[in-house]
């Protein structure tokens, strides 16, 4: 597995123990700069590529602080410039995603040596593969709210393939897992994949696995793809809309066979995995321009479940934002700020392209601003900056052309120092959404 593919399991923010072998081979042999991420109790978190943060100071930075800044970096820019230039450290950061110091490569080193069992990487174990969120991690009291919880609850009595449906941000991850946890399959594995991160090339083998010696440079011992992995457990395929025609047709065999073909492999093996796809796309557009497969679109859309966007039920605002506001005070050890009157009024009043995460992004920095209470004029600066964008994003809508869109990109994209995260915030995409628009668009 070469580096860049596993900067993409970074970005994808899931990995399997052989990447986690992997990057630790890299670390020890080549004295590399990346650094891995782990929680309080050890367990692996994800990588870091040290050189875009080592000349900053983590303290007092949130995690997502530190990623956006690796991720202004780019995958691209930041493989080529690994050199030894700089001091390799691992950040340890805790549990609510906090950095909390630093050891250095050499201080790993010696603890590897001394201890038998690693201390800090522990293996992946199905255990915590299991879906994370419940029906009750889901805020609101409206009646799409409540609409959406009845049919979670209806889904998660059957076993049928679900497909989720809505915009950037309003929780389809969320309900996916919600069905999952509430389903008989609830102490079994969640594995997701997110379709539009995986480079093409690789969501064949990340899905299905290889045999042994499938391919130059295939583990010994073959692998296990995500199918395999979530056997007898839900498998979560994000973004689906963005997955190519020739996997489209793969997929479809394995839920009309329930079986799957490992790379290289002799013999299709049984799976037996419930399939929960989502996507932010219009597939039934996509169909009429032949870019999404219609028996695949009727295979998965056996329990249809749509999430309407913020914006179509502003009176669950006000839950969701006080809920945030208690949750990031607790984890930042801060007591949870007053909420100046006339506060909440504004925030129904904006239209919240990104929805929930655009919401809960902003609590996050409201809080971590520690000023004790919450006040109009914060909220002001913010939606000005937005409606700013927003004014340049209508007049890349009414010239509608490729071209426009390409421009656009490249100029936030220059506008936030190349903060791909950032970009992706405001213009309301989601970062898959907002790579693969590079991609199309050949911007390095
Ligand atoms: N009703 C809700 N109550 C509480 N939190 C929510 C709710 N809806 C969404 N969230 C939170 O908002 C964030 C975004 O949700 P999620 O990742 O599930 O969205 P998504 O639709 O899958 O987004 P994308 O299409 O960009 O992947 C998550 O942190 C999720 O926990």
């Amino acid at each position: 597995m070469k580096a860049k593919d596993i900067m993409n399991c970074f970005f994808e923010e899931c990995c399997t123990t052989d990447h986690v072998g992997y990057v630790k081979n890299m670390m020890i042999e080549k004295q590399s700069d990346f650094a891995i991420v782990v929680d309080r109790e050890g367990r692996y978190k994800g990588v870091l590529y040290a050189r875009s943060i080592v000349n900053t100071s983590i303290e007092g930075k949130t995690c997502h602080e530190i990623m956006s800044e690796v991720r202004a970096i780019g995958e691209e820019q930041a493989l080529e410039h690994i050199n030894d230039d700089y001091k390799s450290f691992i950040p340890v950061i805790n549990r609510m995603g906090y950095p909390v110091g630093i050891i250095t490569l050499e201080e790993m080193f010696n603890l590897w040596r001394t201890e038998k069992k690693e201390p800090v990487f522990q293996r992946k174990t199905p255990n915590n593969r299991t879906a994370k969120y419940t029906i009750d991690d889901i805020i609101g009291n409206s009646h799409i709210v409540m609409s959406l919880k009845e049919s979670i609850l209806s889904a998660a009595r059957v076993r049928s393939t679900v497909l989720i449906l809505g915009e950037t941000g309003v929780g389809k991850e969320l309900v996916a897992q919600a069905i999952a946890n509430l389903s008989a399959r609830r102490f079994k594995p969640f594995v997701r994949i997110n379709c539009a991160a995986i480079p093409e090339n690789l969501l064949e083998s990340e899905l299905f696995g290889y045999e042994a010696g499938a391919y130059t440079g295939a583990l010994k011992g073959g692998n296990q793809g995500k199918f395999e992995i979530a056997d007898g457990g839900t498998i979560f395929l994000d973004e689906i809309g963005d997955m190519q025609l020739m996997m489209q047709a793969k997929i479809l065999r394995v839920l009309q066979e329930r079986e799957i073909e490992k790379i290289g492999g002799r013999y299709p093996i049984p799976v037996d995995v419930r399939v929960i796809a989502a996507t932010h796309a219009d597939l039934e557009r996509m169909i009429e321009n032949r870019e999404f497969r219609q028996d695949l679109y009727y295979r998965l859309n056996v329990i249809p479940i749509h999430i309407p966007p913020l914006r179509e039920h502003v009176e669950d605002i006000e839950p969701l934002f006080n809920h945030y506001i208690n949750l990031y005070a607790e984890e930042m050890g801060l007591t949870a700020p007053n909420v100046e009157r006339g506060v909440y009024e504004m925030l129904k009043a904006y239209h919240w392209p990104g929805n929930v995460r655009e919401l809960k992004n902003l609590v996050e920095m409201l809080i971590a601003s520690n000023s004790g209470r919450i006040a109009k004029g914060m909220l002001s600066s913010y939606f000005s900056d937005k409606l700013e964008y927003e004014r340049q994003d209508e007049n890349y809508l009414k010239l509608n052309s490729i071209e426009a869109e390409r421009e656009m990109i490249l100029k936030y994209l220059k506008m936030h120092d190349n903060n791909k995260n950032k970009v992706a915030d405001v213009l309301g995409i989601s970062r898959s959404t907002l790579y693969n628009k590079l991609k199309r668009y050949q911007i390095k």
